[in-house]
């Protein structure tokens, strides 16, 4: 696969490159739908500064000449820490959507977490990654038959851990999409895993003929549980005998909860700013959590991560993973090679990155690397 280029014949290296091919490629409502975030956008602002706010301290003369990316996370070896985002509805951007993000990841071996509201079913999207870790990311429905129907659905389907959402009671006051009278389901996307579950079908749509608007209209009814509570944890826990971790924390005290009510691992994120707005960033939410969790389970992080040195400064700050939405979703502008290339880039960044700080292999990071800017040792 040859490496995609800009008008100019150069290679896109910069991820604000791809995020303005996709500006220039992607119908207005689309990109707007993926770029932007909720209210002010101060949320997602602060994401991306967090990081500035984070020295890294390196140290010399430490033999960096073969330097190891491989971690261990929820009992599997990973050559990277990074995995993919949920993120749903990803025909908007490319028509491969979801099947040619899995598909990039796969051959990185990279994880890649399945939306619940994918433009492919599930299993679709599962048969395209093999030999690598696989999570289904759940929308929890308003309906628990649904809701038990995709977990068994997804352990069916080789999935080795469920993703619960916990940051979308309700989905965020999202200014230009409103403006823009936009919600992607309207095109179709999104609705495989509805359109293809049994008890969604024989008490949704139990004739087959509901147009799209109908079926958007019943899906939109259920997708999102505004009623959940912590005491559910031990339901979902009844459903799966597959991993659980809980995305969407920013609240110290909400780790702790996570902990208690028998989570096997969190993704502290904001949900790259498109939720709740005024929310501390990720990154500045992470050393409080991870403080307060003592490694007892795993910490992977969201919402921000544009580059290397973002990963190793989440890391420092106590996650054992990291994810990325957006970056990747711009490389989908042009499909399976787009993300490949915004993946090799960030991952050619990382390496150089560690190899720089003096630390030769990822798992001896700690927070020795890294201080608040303008702070002393
Ligand atoms: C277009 C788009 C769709 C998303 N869809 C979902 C989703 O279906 N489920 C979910 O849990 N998070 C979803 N997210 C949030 C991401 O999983 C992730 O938390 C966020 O993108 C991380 O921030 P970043 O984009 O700055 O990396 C979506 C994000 C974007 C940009
Ligand atoms: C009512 C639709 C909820 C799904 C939204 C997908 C998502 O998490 C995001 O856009 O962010």
């Amino acid at each position: 696969m040859t490496a995609p280029v800009s008008a100019d014949d150069r290679p896109i290296i910069r991820i604000e490159d791809w995020e303005a091919l996709a500006e220039q490629t992607l119908p207005k409502g689309a990109f707007d739908y993926v770029h932007s975030g909720a209210g002010a956008e101060e949320t997602l602002r602060k994401n991306e500064r967090a990081f500035q706010q984070w020295d890294l301290l390196p140290k010399i003369l430490t033999n960096v000449e073969n330097v190891n990316l491989g971690i261990n996370l929820l009992n599997r070896q990973l050559p990277t820490p990074l995995l993919l985002a949920p993120v749903g509805f990803q025909t908007v951007v490319h028509p491969e959507g979801e099947l040619a993000s899995a598909r990039s990841a796969a051959g990185l071996g990279i994880p890649y977490i399945t939306s619940t509201v994918s433009s492919f079913s599930l299993e679709d999207i599962s048969a395209v990654m093999e030999n690598v870790p696989r999570y289904f990311q759940l929308y929890w429905p308003n309906d628990e038959e649904v809701a038990a129907s995709f977990v068994t659905r997804a352990e069916a389907a080789g999935y080795d851990a469920i993703v619960l959402t916990v940051d979308t009671a309700l989905l965020g006051w999202r200014e230009k999409d409103l403006q823009n009278r936009y919600f992607p389901m309207q095109t179709g996307a999104g609705t495989a895993n509805f359109v293809t579950d049994p008890v969604f079908q024989q008490k949704y749509n139990p004739s087959g003929l509901l147009t799209q608007e109908e079926l958007t209209a019943e899906i939109k009814k259920i997708l999102l549980n505004q009623s959940l509570t912590w005491e559910k944890i031990a339901w979902l826990r009844q459903q799966t005998s597959l991993p659980i971790l809980l995305k969407g924390i920013i609240h110290t005290e909400d780790g702790k909860k996570a902990v208690a009510y028998g989570a096997d691992g969190i993704i502290v994120s904001n949900h790259g700013g498109r939720q709740l707005d005024g929310v501390r960033s990720s990154l500045n939410a992470l050393p409080f959590i991870s403080k307060e969790i003592q490694g007892e389970i795993p910490i992977l992080f969201d919402s921000g991560i544009r580059r290397g040195p973002d990963i190793l400064k989440a890391i420092a700050l106590g996650a054992d993973a990291v994810i990325i939405g957006r970056p990747y979703v711009y490389g989908l502008t042009l499909g399976q090679a787009g993300v490949t290339a915004v993946l090799t880039n960030l991952l050619h960044d990382l390496e150089t990155s560690l190899a720089l700080t003096g630390t030769a292999s990822l798992s001896d990071i700690d927070g020795s690397l890294i201080a608040r800017t303008g702070n002393s040792q």
